[in-house]
Parts: structure tokens; sequence; C-alpha cells
């Protein structure tokens, strides 16, 4: 039986209705959210996500301040530029786009971000407050995953969740999350040997590793959920996903295609978090 595709752009537009409600709220009470994104170097793909960050953050009423460096900038000056935008009172979400060039430690960066402005939940600290299951900024593309899994409206408590990729900005944090919502996670890599006979056994696979067709037919079960979190951009400018979509979606109950799948979520979940930033402002 072909499989339900869904449409993450879809379910991103619906959410982004409620957050356009929940920012008219803030700035009823005279905080405007405001979000800071650096980009550093001249990375086309970088560019294109930075975009989109923008244009989607200013159709909310999300004050979006987009600061370009160049590809020489110091790790120094990053760090520098860090602690103004966690000291400024008007922004509430401070996003580093990675990659990061050569000569800056990504880590450093990451940990100068104070964890209060920290909405990709990238700092070590939000990392350890998914671990154990304590409120956090949770990583935009794993919140998103979750999302369009919840919106299919199966149960994901005792289910089998296999995670392909363990980045730290996708693999990891998802497996987690999901553990948190009580499934069972195994997590595949590199060095897993006989991948499929690992995501044959998923209810819900994952797949986070940049390669496109990485997983074909005959690695995903009957019924299975298959989230495709890959965007490769080729020679051609056309972007594709890590699965196959044309055999797997005669195989699977439900797939997210690329694009409109996963990508429209992560950068609706970072409208969400800046939105959380700014109401820690409130409480406070
Ligand atoms: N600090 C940091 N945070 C990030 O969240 C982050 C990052 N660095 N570095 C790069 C990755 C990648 N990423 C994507 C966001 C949206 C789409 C997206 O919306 N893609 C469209 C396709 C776009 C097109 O058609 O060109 C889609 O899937 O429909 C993809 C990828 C965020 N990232």
């Amino acid at each position: 039986m072909a499989a339900e595709i869904i449409y993450g752009n879809k379910i991103a537009e619906k959410i982004r209705e409620h957050i356009k409600m929940d920012v008219k709220r803030l700035h009823n009470q005279g905080i405007t959210p405001g979000l800071a994104v650096i980009i550093v170097g001249d990375n086309p793909a970088s560019k294109t996500y930075v975009r989109m960050k923008q244009r989607a953050s200013e159709k909310v009423g999300i004050l979006s301040r987009v600061i370009e460096m160049s590809k020489e900038t110091t790790q120094e000056q990053l760090v520098q530029k860090v602690v103004e935008l966690n000291e400024d009172p008007t922004i509430h979400g401070i996003l580093v786009q990675l990659p990061l060039p050569k000569q800056i430690d990504e880590k450093v960066i990451i940990e100068t971000i104070s964890p209060d402005k920290d909405v990709d939940g990238f700092h070590p600290s939000n990392i350890g407050r998914l671990l154990t299951n304590q409120e956090c900024f949770v990583p935009c593309t794993p919140l998103g995953i979750l999302q369009l899994v919840k919106e299919t409206g199966i149960t994901i408590a005792g289910k089998h969740v296999v995670v392909v990729g363990r980045s730290n900005i996708v693999g990891k944090p998802v497996g987690q999350l999901f553990l948190n919502e009580n499934a069972t996670v195994t997590y595949c890599h590199s060095a897993t040997k006989d991948l499929y006979q690992h995501t044959k056994q998923a209810d819900i696979l994952i797949v986070a590793v940049g390669k496109p067709n990485f997983i074909e037919g005959d690695g995903v079960k009957d019924g299975a959920v298959v989230i495709d979190v890959g965007n490769t951009y080729l020679e051609n400018g056309k972007v594709f996903g890590d699965v196959h979509f044309n055999q797997i979606k005669e195989i699977a109950s439900y797939i997210t295609p690329v694009p409109k799948g996963v990508g429209p979520m992560t950068i609706t979940m970072l409208l969400q978090n800046t939105i959380k930033g700014a109401e820690k402002t409130i409480r406070s």
C-alpha cells in the first residue's frame, strides 16, 4: 500500500499561525521577540538557510538581526560578538550558523552562547537537561521531527525508533527526545554492521546522514514511519533527502518528502524557541 506523505510545510504553516498569536501577545506586553543569526563566511547553502530563517521570522513578527562576518573572522572576534548579544536585552535567541570556518572551534562558540538564549539547543547545559528530561531548549530539527510524528496520530511509547546518524545536532538529540517519549531507541552509524538488519526493525525510521538515497526500499519494514532529514544540494541546485523516496513510499505507512518535509519544521521550531526565549524574560 502506498504511504501517506507527511507534508511538513503544511504542518509548519499551521504552527506558524499559533506562533503569530504568541508574538501578538508578547507585543501587547511590550516585548518584541528578537533573534540574532550569525553567519561566518560565504557558504552558499548556509546563506540560503539564513535567508529562509530571516524571512520566516519577519512573517510572524519576530525581529531578526543577521550578522554577517567574514571568513577570516577569528575565534576571539566571534566570541566577542556572542558575548555582546548575550548582554543585549532586545535579543532573546542567538543562533550561530554551522559549520564554522576551520580556525574557529565550534565547541568554544556554542559554550559561549548563554543557555537562556540558545535557541538551537546545542549548549552542553541544554543537552544535559534534555538527557535528564528537564525543561530546556530542544534542538530545532529533532523537535520538528517529533511534532511531525505526533501529527500522524500514532502512539510513540513502546515503538522501536531507529536513528541512522549520530551527529550532535540531529542524530543524538532526536534519539534522546524519542527516548523521553518512551520509545525504544537504536542508533546506527558508520561503524554499524549489517545496517539493514537494524533499520528493518524500525517502527519509526529517522535517517540523518546527508547522503542521497542512503536507505532503499529493502531497508524498511512494511508500514514503518520514515522520516528523511537529508538536505543535500546537488550540482543542479536540486535538494535531495537521504532515503529512496520512490521505493519507500510503496512500503512505508508515512513518509516525509524532501523538500517540504522536515526542513520547514526546523525553521518553525526555531521561531517557537525564540518565543520561548522571549517568554523567559517575563518570568525573571
Ligand atoms: N546553528 C545551526 N542551526 C541549524 O538549524 C542549522 C545549521 N546551523 N546549519 C545548517 C543546518 C541545516 N538546516 C536546515 C534548515 C531548513 C531547511 C529547509 O527548510 N529546507 C527546505 C529545502 C530548501 C530548498 O528547497 O532549497 C525543505 O526541506 O523543504 C534545511 C536545512 C538548519 N541547520
